[in-house]
């Protein structure tokens, strides 16, 4: 088992990755669990193909379950539903000490996480991540929110959980279009300052998303140690180091919130083409080449992630992708620092970027 240490001042613990895992997870949560039942949320597809393999472990390990199943989706990250969650919860009559389990990928992580952040003004979670996008980025590093009408994950906490398990398993049940949505955050450690991840991802890619089991392991280790250093360094997004993690974000959540936040584009696909466009704008800005743009573009392309935003068919201009950006999280003072690229594995936080240039360019691609 790869265990890999998530060193959060004063909220340390561990990720634990290995094959199986989700078989024998009752014997791993025990010593995380007081009593002797343990809330669970999940949705509709996990528990359709491993409630009953999770349920019967929690068993064997002398824990009995209640089950809160939601359904799948981003949509899910909504307050009707954070409220469904926070009352089960109420109802469980779980105390502060006590965990809950997220079993599912990023909306169940992200969404269960925020209830147990508020819940008698904070309870432990346990992350179980079964898609690769929860299982290489959004288990770790305690950001936890829902969607509002005006934006992503615009009402959140920073909440770390007490353990992350990983069963690479777990994503032999995954769709393909979930497994490529999740490889996009996989590229981006990549992209951000590990040039020689970025040519195994160009190497190993295609055989991940078939699922070869070395590939899919060496891709959640080296994603989850790259995350951990990150977050670990600034957990709270303070001194300009988490900010990284936000590559091809700001572009990605506007085409998210332009899609209304529905499976025309899921999360992992707007980053995808978000990374693309950060790469096509800082060759255009002339700070990196426009051959690393294109091996950028041409490696989303190749995996079948969305590389040309004129390609998505949307029916706006770029001032209104842009205003959508004016709610990310990372505007200060009226400007919108933007993650830009000098070359392959050197992201950096540029605070100069003037909107209206990003407006003109994404213009410029919506009718390329
Ligand atoms: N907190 C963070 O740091 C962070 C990081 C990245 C992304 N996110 C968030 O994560 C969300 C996206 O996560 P996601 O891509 O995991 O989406 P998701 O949670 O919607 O899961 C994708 C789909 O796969 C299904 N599914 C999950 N596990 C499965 C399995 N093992 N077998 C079969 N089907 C399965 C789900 O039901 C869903 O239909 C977004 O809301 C994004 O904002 C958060
Ligand atoms: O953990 C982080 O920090 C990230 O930015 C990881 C991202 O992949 C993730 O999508 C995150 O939820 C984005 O955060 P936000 O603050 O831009 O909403
Ligand atoms: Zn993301």
């Amino acid at each position: 088992m790869a265990v890999i240490p998530v060193a959060i001042a004063g909220a340390p613990y561990e990720v634990r990755i290995e094959a199986g895992l989700l078989r024998r997870l009752g014997s791993e949560v025990r010593p995380f669990i007081r009593k002797g039942s343990v809330p669970v949320v999940t949705d509709a597809n996990v528990a359709a193909q491993w409630r009953e393999v999770v349920e019967a472990s929690l068993t064997a390990a002398g824990l009995a379950s209640a089950w809160l199943v939601l359904p799948a989706g981003e949509a899910t990250k909504s307050w009707e539903h954070l409220a469904r969650v926070v009352d089960f919860l109420l109802e469980q009559e779980i105390e502060r000490k006590d965990n809950v389990i997220a079993l599912g990928g990023g909306v169940i992580g992200d969404l269960t996480g925020f209830a147990a952040s508020m819940v008698k003004r904070g309870c432990g979670f346990i992350q179980i991540p079964t898609t690769l996008l929860a299982q290489v980025d959004s288990s770790v590093g305690g950001k936890t929110a829902i969607n509002t009408a005006l934006g992503k994950n615009l009402v959140g906490a920073f909440h770390q959980p007490s353990l992350v398990l990983a069963d690479p398993d777990a994503l032999d049940t995954l769709s393909l279009r979930d497994t490529r949505a999740g490889y996009a955050e996989v590229v981006k450690y990549g992209l951000i300052d590990d040039a020689g991840f970025f040519e195994w991802c160009e190497q190993y890619g295609p055989a991940l998303l078939k699922g070869d089991p070395q590939a899919r392991e060496t891709a959640i280790a080296k994603s989850v140690a790259a995350k951990a250093r990150i977050v670990a360094a600034d957990e709270k997004e303070t001194a300009g180091v988490r900010a990284l993690l936000n590559l091809g974000h700001t572009f990605g959540h506007a085409l998210e919130a332009e899609t209304g936040f529905s499976d025309r584009l899921l999360h992992g696909e707007g980053v995808a083409l978000g990374m693309v466009l950060a790469a096509r704008f800082s060759a255009r800005l002339g700070l990196m080449t426009g051959q690393d743009a294109q091996r950028v573009a041409a490696h989303i392309g190749a995996i079948g992630l969305p590389a040309s935003l004129a390609a998505l068919g949307l029916d706006c201009d770029g001032r209104r992708l842009a205003d959508h950006m004016l709610h990310d999280k990372k505007m200060d003072a009226g400007t919108l620092p933007f993650l830009l690229m000098r070359g392959i594995g050197q992201t950096f936080l540029a605070k100069d970027v003037d909107l209206s240039e990003v407006a003109a360019f994404l213009d410029e691609e919506l009718a390329a």
